[in-house]
């Protein structure tokens, strides 16, 4: 047997979708061994491509936003239906994939009357060829177009679906009646589809051997001229651009004290560290309500390191106290690359194992700056005047960790023989015997609140939902900007962030909270959804939590009543389905197959509103996991390349944030990005800036008699969508945050 037939070697060509990787993995479990290659559909013209393809067994066209008639969404995959007889390859395709195939071939591309995205169908198919020994098929569609075949072409129906009055009956497969093409409409690789997956990819690949045998085709080796052209095949795991210290025993270490106080607050050690002095900056990351658990609270120096760093520029600003320098990225360059860099220098050994954080980084990092990372170009990258920077982290060497579940604070310092670790803990276990003091209340005198324009929202919803219809989405996240100016000396007791943050607090607690004062930021954040977060080294495990799907919480509105609202809803449902996919294809991307949904459209409970909740877990693959510390990177490289949250863009992500610039008049800054940290130990944990609301500090207004706030609220559009319902909606999640300044 030849290297070629032992490894066979797939070519996936995908159309910018966010599915990719999930049909990538179903592919590698179908065909045993195989090496699978994943270009664009616009890396390659037909005839560059047309000797590559000499070296592969077979090629999968993929899913992907637009049209098949369109040559900027379909590029290269137009071309292999007519390639010459000699360079025949079999070639499977999904969606998209089967679509192109269709029209190539003299079928009619429509719209569906009613569009299926992230909603479940019966499959009738014939039991012959991709459906040989396949039972009942219930499978997932993402789709707004569709192909009625020519009958007696050269490409012919194996599997339909009925939607009744809603579009008729519906191709769901197909093949070519000679050529050795077969393809389905609906998503063999999303999570919730039930038969019709991994059978269905094995026949396939049965199908493409028995004509590869037939025809006596002959798969030509591998050259490195290749390999350096198409690529490593998946997965390729990050390699550290750096040199990585091993930790010895000789490594710096972590001295913790451990404290059994119950009754401490978090509020009490934040102003023990001065959180009132407003100048100075400062990092609370609190969990305010469960499945929150731990809340880290920073004890900043005058030395503390503060890195910022704008999208667009070469270099970061780091600043200690009055001192700022500026470090540009030169062989590093950019900013993911720096901060790898700068926390590999960093890593520690020996804090406590159950406490998740022993120090590191802490801080935000803006929507723009994971729209930058897609390689997206930025409509609204202009600086106007001063901004929040786009990464803004503080290194914090000196905290306290309290455990809600335990009781138990940790005093820990990064420092050596740190004499600061026993007098605070002295300090705190004396506070925790005093009553805690509570902060007085802010009251605001009308608060001017600026909201978006009801009609312009609903004319957004609206231009979102033709879109839609037109198959360049399946989903879209559409948000918009709230201002909120509070004239300073209306402000009774002065305008204190830290106690808006306490108004903030009480009134939505939630778990994913934080006060982050790192000027000129102050973000008061009470945010229900976690992001990601990285189990520590070795064998880190990756956790994601997105959330999709909002109920409002009221008088008489049970448990039982929001579940059938959002669990018994077919859109509520899809909406969270299509980002359980997207996040499944964002870590298969980074960890290879080990990726998992351990919980899918759970409704949890929160202080204003029902949410339906899933948890989706990726670990590395064992060989590839390192003896511990390149894992320590990892946490970063997930997060780099699943940034920005799926749940804030709709899919598929890349077109759904170009669509979303358009139909969105503000960057959307910190709003819909990330704030967390990156701890010395390896681990990560990053939430979603939602529910929170962030102001410039040293800007002009300071000198004014206005303080100005700036809060995003949004909703998930689909082709369900009803435009007032996503207005209130939107509505909904704004309050949450408008109640911290007196707004019913
Ligand atoms: C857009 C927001 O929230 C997002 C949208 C949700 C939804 O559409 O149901 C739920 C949680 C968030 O992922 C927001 O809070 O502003
Ligand atoms: N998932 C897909 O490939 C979708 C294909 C096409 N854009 C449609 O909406 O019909």
């Amino acid at each position: 047997m030849t290297i070629e037939e032992h490894h066979p070697r797939i070519l996936l060509i995908d159309s910018y979708d966010s599915f990719t990787f999930n049909l990538v993995s179903l592919c590698k479990q179908a065909i045993p061994n195989c090496h699978i290659y994943i270009i664009k559909n616009d890396t390659f013209i037909i005839s560059e491509l047309l000797p590559y393809l000499a070296s592969f067994s077979a090629v999968i066209v993929g899913p992907g936003p637009g049209s098949p008639n369109n040559d900027r969404d379909i590029g290269v995959i137009k071309d292999l239906w007519n390639i010459p007889e000699q360079s025949l390859i079999p070639i499977f395709g999904v969606c998209l994939g089967l679509q192109s195939l269709g029209v190539g071939y003299g079928a009619h591309l429509k719209r569906l009357q009613v569009v299926k995205h992230g909603q479940i169908s019966r499959i009738h198919h014939n039991g012959v060829e991709l459906f040989r020994g396949v039972g009942m098929v219930e499978a997932v569609r993402y789709h707004s177009l569709h192909v009625v075949l020519e009958d007696g072409g050269e490409v012919e129906e194996l599997a339909w679906t009925d939607d009744h009055a809603e579009n008729g009956r519906v191709v769901m497969a197909v093949r070519h009646t000679f050529k050795p093409f077969w393809a389905v409409q609906y998503h063999p690789e999303s999570i919730c589809t039930r038969g019709g997956g991994l059978e269905v990819m094995q026949n396939f690949w049965r199908l493409a051997q028995g004509w590869t045998r037939k025809t006596g085709r002959r798969v030509l080796p591998w050259t490195t001229a290749l390999a350096s052209t198409i690529g490593k095949p998946w997965p390729a795991f990050p390699v550290p651009s750096h040199q990585q210290p091993l930790l010895s025993v000789s490594s710096p270490t972590v001295s913790t004290q451990i404290l059994e106080l119950p009754n401490l607050a978090a509020y009490t050690v934040c102003e023990l560290f001065g959180v009132s002095n407003e100048e100075s900056p400062f990092v609370l990351l609190d969990s305010a309500a469960q499945p929150g658990r731990f809340s880290i609270i920073g004890s900043l120096m005058q030395t503390s390191l503060q890195i910022t760093y704008f999208v667009g520029d070469d270099f970061v600003s780091l600043i200690r106290g009055t001192h700022i320098m500026k470090e540009y990225f030169g062989r590093l360059d950019n900013i993911w690359t720096w901060l790898g860099d700068f926390m590999a220098s960093k890593r520690v050994r020996g804090g406590h194992p159950d406490i998740p954080f022993w120090g590191g980084l802490v801080g935000v990092l803006s929507y723009e700056l994971g729209v930058h990372s897609m390689h997206v170009s930025l409509d609204k990258l202009q600086r106007e005047g001063q901004e929040h920077p786009d990464a803004n982290l503080i290194f914090v060497e000196r905290s306290v960790v309290i455990d809600s579940a335990t009781g138990r604070v940790v005093v820990q310092s990064l420092i050596p023989d740190d004499s600061w670790v026993a007098d605070t803990a002295f300090i705190l276990s004396e506070a925790s015997t005093k009553t805690a003091r509570v902060a007085p209340p802010i009251i605001d005198v009308a608060p001017v609140v600026r909201l978006p324009e009801k009609c312009c929202y609903i004319a957004r919803i609206n231009a979102a939902k033709e879109r839609i219809f037109a198959g360049d989405s399946y989903e879209l996240c559409l948000t918009a900007r709230t201002t909120i100016s509070v004239p300073k000396a209306l402000s009774v007791h002065g305008s204190s962030s830290w106690r808006r943050y306490q108004a903030l607090r009480s009134k939505n607690p939630a778990p994913y909270s934080a006060y982050v004062r790192l000027h000129p930021t102050t973000l008061l954040s009470s945010s229900p959804e976690r992001f990601l977060s990285t189990s520590r080294p070795p064998n880190p495990v990756f956790h994601l939590r997105p959330i999709k799907g909002t109920v409002r919480k009221a008088p008489g509105r049970t448990r039982a009543d929001a579940e059938v609202a959002l669990v018994g809803s077919i859109k509520e449902v899809a909406e969270n389905l299509m980002i359980v996919d997207l996040i499944r294809h964002d870590l298969h991307a980074v960890v290879g197959e080990d990726v998992q949904v351990k919980q899918f459209c759970a409704v949890e409970e929160y202080e204003t509103v029902w949410q339906l909740v899933s948890v989706i877990e990726g670990r590395l693959e064992p060989s590839s996991c390192g003896t511990g510390d390149p894992d320590s990177q990892l946490g970063w490289e997930v997060l780099r390349r699943s940034l920005p949250p799926g749940s804030m863009t709709g899919a598929p992500k890349k077109r759904s944030v170009e669509i979303l610039q358009t139909l969105e008049d503000h960057k959307r800054s910190l709003y819909s990005g990330v704030f967390g940290y990156w701890c010395v130990g390896g681990g990560t944990d990053w939430s979603v800036t939602i529910r929170s609301c962030f102001k410039l500090d040293r800007s002009n207004a300071e000198h004014d008699a206005v303080e100005v706030w700036h809060l995003g609220a949004g909703g998930a559009i689909t082709a369900l969508s009803d435009a007032e319902d996503e207005w209130e909606e939107m509505l909904v999640k704004l309050k949450s945050v408008l109640g911290a300044f007196g707004v019913q």
